[in-house]
């Protein structure tokens, strides 16, 4: 087991006069390395607070959170996370953006670069390596973010809604890139993710959780065989994936 959760509390205090928050009540999840794993739920059921313990950016309350049997104490260079704003150093441009964590890092200059001038080829950034953040559209902007975070080399991706903000079809191409990218990589991806459709395409393995207090509801095996194809979101097994979701969250939010 790479990432090992193991009955996780997450309770936020309010301010003053306001209650506590308990966002996460009691959670446990294992996580394979070089899994692909999306989790549903509805919303405010605590998905992106379990992504931010697992990225080290917030502390459980209760419970073990451990990577490689070790805990997770804050963040660490092989936990790459990508918002669902792009977050994006607008003052940077493409390359420097991609570049900017190997060289906080100390990489010589040319193996920054190399390193970036082959995410630009994978991410299809090729011609805008000079431009700058407000110049790129909104699918290119999460390009660069989904770049970024790889020029870390992660062993763990963590990705919390990556193309929400995206237009439908710019959202399905990335939905491909990043299986392509992932079937190359092949590094661990947690997947936090609105669109059950998104989490049956992309993921190995697709967990529900439940209203908020969050609690792990259900996990589903999604035995599509990869690469998966745009054709297949109409197969009877895929729908039928589907469907059981649906019921599931639908169950949650009524
Ligand atoms: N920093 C914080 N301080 C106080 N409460 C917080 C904080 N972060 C999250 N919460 C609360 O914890 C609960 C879970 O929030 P979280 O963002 O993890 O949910 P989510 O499942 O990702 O929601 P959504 O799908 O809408 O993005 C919510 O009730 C939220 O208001």
């Amino acid at each position: 087991m790479l990432i090992d959760a193991c009955n996780i509390r997450k309770v936020f205090n309010g301010r003053k006069d306001k209650q506590e928050t308990v966002a996460i009540s009691d959670l446990s999840l294992g996580i394979e390395r070089n899994e692909f794993v999306a989790i549903v739920g509805p919303s405010g059921c605590g998905k992106s607070t379990f992504l931010l313990m697992v990225a080290g950016l917030e502390k459980p309350s209760a419970g073990t959170l451990t990577i490689e049997g070790l805990p997770i104490k804050g963040p660490g260079v092989h936990r790459s996370i990508v918002f669902q704003e792009y977050l994006l150093f607008p003052w940077r441009t493409v390359e420097g953006n991609i570049e900017f964590g190997p060289r906080m890092r100390k990489v010589s200059k040319d193996d920054c670069r190399a390193g970036s001038r082959d995410l630009i080829e994978l991410m299809g950034l090729k011609g805008f390596e000079d431009c700058y953040p407000h110049e790129l559209s909104g699918g290119m902007r999460q390009r660069v973010a989904i770049a970024r975070a790889l020029a870390n080399k992660p062993e763990v991706l963590l990705m919390d809604e990556p193309f929400g903000a995206l237009d439908a079809l710019t959202r399905e191409s990335m939905q491909l890139e990043l299986q392509n990218i992932w079937l190359k990589t092949r590094c661990t991806v947690l997947f936090v993710t609105h669109s059950i459709s998104e989490a049956v395409f992309l993921a190995d393995r697709v967990v529900v959780m439940s209203k908020r207090p969050g609690i792990i509801k259900e996990e589903i095996l999604i035995d599509l065989e990869r690469p998966r194809t745009r054709e297949m979101h109409t197969t009877k097994e895929f729908r039928d994936y589907e469907a059981h979701l649906e019921g599931i969250v639908w169950e949650e939010v009524n």
